[in-house]
């Protein structure tokens, strides 16, 4: 487990509503809570930006969280993310914010507190560039790709 520092920025935290907590043993998401003030219609087609209600601060560089839709939300009633996933950078202090995208034909009302996305830590590998004008090794695949093997 890591320990990462967190700021409760909206009152009903503690009180209404829980701190974000791993469900089971083995959930690799933390569900994270639509801090509304009421509830809010989204049409078909629209995205808001939505506040947590807290902020993170990471602060190592070898870690990042995501956030992405959970799967019954985006699943049965469209609800994903409108930047289709958050990267949280370990350097980050802002407010945690969800944008939520209706991609569905139906109107979704998000009500205050409703567990609207899931966050993941991740281990983040930072890179340097070794400037060259043709690499050394050619691999198998070489420069294939986009389905160049085909389906089965
Ligand atoms: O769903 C998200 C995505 C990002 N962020 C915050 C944390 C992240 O560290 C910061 C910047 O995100 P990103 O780098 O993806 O956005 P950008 O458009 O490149 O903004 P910037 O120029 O600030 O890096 O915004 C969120 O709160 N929620
Ligand atoms: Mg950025």
């Amino acid at each position: 487990m890591n320990n990462i520092d967190v700021k409760i920025l909206d009152r009903r935290f503690g009180d209404c509503f829980p701190l974000p907590a791993y469900a089971t043993r083995g959930s690799a998401g933390l569900d994270l809570r639509a801090c509304i003030d009421e509830p809010l219609v989204l049409a078909p087609g629209e995205t808001h930006l939505l506040p947590t209600g807290l902020a993170i601060h990471i602060a190592d560089p070898n870690l990042a969280a995501v956030i992405m839709p959970r799967s019954g939300l985006g699943h049965k009633h469209g609800i994903v993310l409108g930047n289709m996933i958050g990267l949280i950078d370990s350097d980050y202090q802002g407010p945690l914010m969800v944008s939520v995208w209706n991609r569905g034909q139906e109107i979704f009302i998000v009500e205050p507190g409703d567990r609207i996305a899931q966050m993941v830590f991740i281990p983040i590998v930072q890179a340097t560039f070794n400037l060259v004008n043709s690499f050394i090794n050619i691999s198998e695949r070489n420069e294939s790709g986009f389905g160049h093997s085909g389906r089965q």
